[in-house]
């Protein structure tokens, strides 16, 4: 028997205040007067209370990487960040290409317990690009894959992403596109344009990313499949995946908070911590990737929490390995690009930050409405904070965050994962549901 938890006074989108009753890993009621005797009550006078957040899009690094992160470090980076769910990408070592390793995934994150994690299976046998993975056996197994992804390289060749595409339609898959020509990008190391010409670095050209992009539009449309598209990143593929979802093809795309906020200006001081893939862009692409979340071209926002050990950064621009974690400061750096800008509203926070991200990766039990009867996996959160983002706040294993030292609104307050609390008054718990 879980606690019973009683949440006083919290914040609905469009509903206005409401208690909210937690019993056996379900909302039990909510209403102006819900109660329970016995229930333990807690005062959210103020907070925002949204579904438990989902990332379509985590680098947990276990097996193989564990210097960097492992799926328990990320599983509390991500209560520490609202999150309830996050799928893991594949390329750990060994790859997850197997129902053997995304069973395994999947076990690691029951076995931790913050949040659920769901397995991304790749696509190609250790991500090589050259053959198809055992999708199927992936699919059938206990982990229940439905998104496969070789993110970190893309599915270059033409026709073994139009095979992908096409075996995935049996079972309701999709399959997510790290979207990067890579001849047009050997050797680059950062995005091209005047930043890049000045500094004598590189350059990463938007078309790397846009003619992927289109090319596989145009493949899902031919074979009648579900194309994703992670970390779009220019103002040309909006402008692409615009066009797309016109057309009627079953495309959706993300973007990422570092997307949202910040530009390449910021490689000048040569911070390897500036250091993604894709890589920072423009002014332009920066306002052209928020109003295309805003007007609901890009459906989600995922993180790409991808950490790194301190040596992996702590080194010359070039050496650096591309990356930044992003699962404890995504909420708050979408506070601050979307909502307190006007582009979106926290009801459009919930859609893009829980309620797609599961239903495009077929997440059961999360982003389901705030209402009886459905999972608790919830996230309290207090708008009103405005603070330095810190050390403090990293909870996973690396700290490679772009955010260090710089002020953000925002603060998560409680996490509940299937009615269990991982984060509690502001602190993330030792073990799940376990309060002082
Ligand atoms: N996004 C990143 O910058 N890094 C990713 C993989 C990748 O996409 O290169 C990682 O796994 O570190």
């Amino acid at each position: 028997m879980t606690e019973v938890l009683l949440f006083r006074g919290a914040q609905i989108e469009g509903s206005g205040a409401a208690d909210i009753l937690v019993e056996d890993g379900r909302i039990a009621a909510v209403g102006p007067d819900a109660s329970r005797a016995g229930a333990t009550v807690v005062d959210v006078d103020g907070l925002l209370v949204l579904p438990g957040l989902v990332d379509l899009h985590t680098h947990l690094r276990e097996p193989g990487y564990e210097a960097s992160e492992t799926v328990l470090t990320g599983t509390r980076a991500a209560a520490a960040g609202g999150y309830t769910a996050v799928f893991a990408m594949p390329n750990t070592s060994p790859v997850a290409d197997t129902a053997g390793v995304v069973e395994q995934e999947l076990a690691l994150g029951e076995a931790a317990g913050f949040a659920t994690v769901q397995p991304i299976g790749a696509v190609t046998v250790g991500q090589k690009g050259e053959r198809l993975a055992e999708l199927g056996a992936m699919a059938e197994s206990r982990a229940n894959v439905r998104v496969f992804s070789d993110d970190g390289f893309c599915v270059w060749d033409p026709l073994i992403m139009r095979r992908a595409l096409e075996y995935v339609k049996a079972f309701d898959g999709v399959i997510a596109q790290h979207a990067q020509d890579p001849r047009l990008t050997e050797g680059a190391q950062m995005n091209e344009g005047s930043v890049s010409a000045e500094l004598g670095l590189a350059g990463w050209p938007a078309v790397a990313e846009e003619s992927i992009i289109a090319r596989d539009v145009l493949l899902a449309e031919h074979v009648g499949s579900r194309l994703h598209v992670c970390h779009l990143s220019t103002a040309g593929s909006v402008d692409i995946i615009r066009w797309a979802k016109k057309r009627g093809i079953d495309v959706t795309a993300e973007v990422t908070p570092h997307h949202l906020l910040l530009t390449d200006e910021l490689v000048r001081g040569y911070d390897p911590r500036f250091k993604v893939n894709p890589p920072l862009r423009s002014e332009e692409d920066v306002m052209a990737v928020r109003e295309g979340l805003a007007d609901g071209t890009i459906d989600i926002v995922a993180t790409d929490h991808a950490p790194h050990p301190a040596e992996a950064k702590a080194c010359e621009w070039q050496a650096a390995a591309n990356g930044m974690v992003g699962l404890e400061s995504a909420l708050r750096v979408v506070h601050a690009t979307m909502v307190d800008t006007g582009l979106i509203t926290w009801g459009d926070v919930a859609r893009v930050m829980s309620r797609e991200p599961a239903r495009i990766g077929r997440l059961a039990d999360h982003g389901t409405p705030i209402t009886a009867g459905q999972p608790a996996s919830l996230t309290f959160y207090d708008p009103r904070p405005v603070r330095a983002f810190g050390q403090d706040d990293l909870r996973g294993r690396s700290a490679n965050s772009p955010y260090l030292g710089r002020e953000l609104p925002g603060e998560v307050r409680w996490t509940l994962h299937a009615g269990v609390p991982t984060v509690a008054d502001g602190a993330l718990l030792d073990a799940p549901g376990v309060r002082a």
